[in-house]
């Protein structure tokens, strides 16, 4: 029994142990909080910003500033005082046991980490749990270190990337042996432990992301019981990690006896890229119902308009397998249409798979990946001193895209993936067009992408619930708020100028009241349906759930005093 809730199940095929439901779970319910046995900020976060010990963000305090001058912050991190000049929240992380220990060999293990091109996080999570091993051997041995039954199969297949971290490791052990280092600290060392260690940590570590609403990686911890949870595309868990902890809850109501299963994978992603990351990384293929559907189950993240049959109904999509020979992933295309008529259907999978129209557009496809990838387009460096200057690469970047739309997208079921980053992108990037150029058109089509991107998302989550969910619900709210701030500005304008007798404004304002009354009730909405999957997927103690909670309550009061 791993809790009251679930118990592991020994299991010798590909897909080794799994954790399966011992009871009934309801959705939200939790299953466990853990304490990672070590936790790490990932590279780009090793600053003031996150504890170097247990993740924690640091906190801010408010400078007492005269009421004219500009608010001035006070971040509370201490820099560490043996030497690593790492930052912590605390004198009790910074003066923690396993950070003593570690400290002197930090700098030396960065740089010939980056000298490897090794990740730098990895390595020092390694070192990390190199040293918690030798103070709570017990719990190493009770918990993490019983996490090596898909070891030898990871080093048997990645041969190459091990050999990077094995020379890497050689490296820094003979920079420590060349400068005298203490024999009884180098004792802790040892090379197969390492190259163990990196390799559970790609196995079974998990990644931790910011506490807003943007969910960007920034930690990487060693957890024991989320570790034995198998992968499927379609789990029916979710977890969050704060600081170094992490809870697990139900997406979906889970059945007595029915296996656990996170997904290790960003579910956003269309089959093939999904299955080449659990390939390359986790060295399996994933066979949930999502991946084994050519529509993914009814999601379409692939699907391009079956251009025979040419009725806007059916669709050619890939079925991906795995060639042996080839060792590579590939796609086989068919046409949705079951009654024998399509000439693409008609054709060997072979030349289906070459139909020049079919190269085309995946051709298109990979062309408007390529130009979305390489353009800057949230125009981050736009200010309203440069804003004039930039107009015409702005427009011209607009006019690429509306050609990619019309050229590539049309052709694309709505669910296509391309469509997903379009608009997550250009949501993004007319939300700050519209800041720059104060101008309400950028703005309402800003609304519109992050519309399509909140419906997007739920249909690629069906009935499950994820924090995919309250970021989309919480931004398209958010945008909306921006947009009934502009519309409540120009109401009040407008009677202003009445109040004068100087209002020559063609303005119907009982419509714009109107407006605003219904944009509130839709702002409403949003942040509620953001708050229901954030208790779902967080709890109510979570710091989202009680910000969103508090926006419910603010856009209600709203209500009651835009009139
Ligand atoms: C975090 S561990 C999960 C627990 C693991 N089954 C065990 O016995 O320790 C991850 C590893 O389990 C295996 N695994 C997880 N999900 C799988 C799946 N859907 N199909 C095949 N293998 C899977 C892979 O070998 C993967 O690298």
């Amino acid at each position: 029994m791993i809790t009251d809730k679930c118990k592991l199940v020994n299991n010798n095929d590909e897909r080794g142990n799994f954790v399966v439901a011992t009871n009934e779970i309801k959705v939200g319910e939790l299953l466990f909080p853990e304490e990672s046995f070590a936790s790490i900020p990932l590279e780009f976060h090793m600053n003031k910003d996150y504890c170097f010990l247990c993740c924690k963000q640091s906190e801010v305090e408010q400078v007492q500033q005269p009421s004219q001058q500009p608010q001035q912050t006070n971040n509370k991190s201490i820099q560490c005082k043996f030497g690593c000049n790492m930052w912590f929240c605390s004198e009790i992380c910074s003066n923690d046991m396993t950070h003593q220990l570690e400290c002197s060999f930090i700098n030396k293990l960065i740089e010939s980490s980056i000298k490897n091109e090794c990740d730098v996080s990895t390595c020092l999570l390694a070192l990390r749990i190199m040293i918690r091993n030798k103070i709570e051997s017990d719990k190493y041995q009770e918990t993490v270190g019983k996490l090596s039954n898909q070891l030898e199969k990871f080093i048997e297949i990645n041969k190459s990337f091990i050999e990077k971290y094995d020379i890497n490791f050689q490296q820094f052990i003979n920079q420590l042996q060349q400068e005298n280092s203490d024999p009884s600290l180098l004792a802790i060392f040892n090379k197969d432990e390492f190259l163990q260690i990196i390799s559970s940590i790609y196995i079974n570590s998990f990644s931790g992301l910011s506490n807003d609403f943007n969910r960007k990686p920034i930690s990487n911890g060693y957890f024991y019981k989320p570790a034995l949870l198998n992968h499927s595309c379609e789990p029916n868990i979710f977890f969050t990690i704060k600081d170094k902890n992490l809870e697990m809850r139900a997406c979906k109501k889970i059945e007595k006896d029915e296996e656990i299963v996170d997904s290790y994978v960003d579910l956003l992603l269309p089959t093939i890229e999904r299955q080449k990351i659990l390939y390359n990384s986790k060295n399996f293929l994933c066979k949930c119902s999502r991946c084994s559907d050519s529509t993914e189950d009814e999601r379409y993240l692939s699907s391009i308009y079956c251009f025979h049959c040419n009725d806007g109904v059916e669709f050619i999509s890939p079925e991906i397998y795995f060639n042996k020979d080839t060792k590579k992933l590939q796609e086989n295309w068919k046409c949705s249409n079951t009654s024998n008529t399509c000439e693409f259907n008609k054709k060997k999978q072979n030349k289906r798979n070459k139909d020049p129209e079919l190269v085309l557009i995946l051709a298109g496809i990979n062309e408007f990946k390529e130009f979305i990838n390489s353009e800057q387009l949230l125009f981050n460096d736009v200010n309203l001193s440069t804003a004039d200057q930039e107009m015409p690469i702005i427009e011209n970047i607009l006019k690429r895209l509306l050609k990619f739309e019309r050229d590539v997208l049309s052709r694309l079921n709505l669910n296509h993936q391309c469509w997903l980053i379009y608009h997550i992108k250009l949501s993004k990037t007319f939300e700050k067009l519209s800041l720059v150029y104060n101008n309400f058109d950028y703005l309402v089509q800003s609304i519109q992408h992050y519309k399509e991107l909140t419906r997007h998302v739920e249909s690629i989550f069906k009935s499950s619930t994820s924090g995919e969910l309250v970021d989309c619900y919480y931004h398209l709210g958010r945008i909306n708020e921006k947009y009934l701030l502009s519309l409540i500005k120009q109401r009040n304008q407008f009677n202003q100028l009445k109040l004068q007798n100087q209002n020559k404004q063609d303005l119907d304002i009982d419509k714009l009241n109107s407006d605003i009354k219904n944009l509130l009730k839709f702002i409403n909405q949003c942040y509620t349906n953001s708050y229901n999957h954030s208790v779902l997927v967080y709890g109510n103690n979570h710091l989202k759930s009680i910000q969103l909670n508090e926006m419910i309550l603010k856009s209600n009061l709203k209500s009651t005093t835009t009139n």
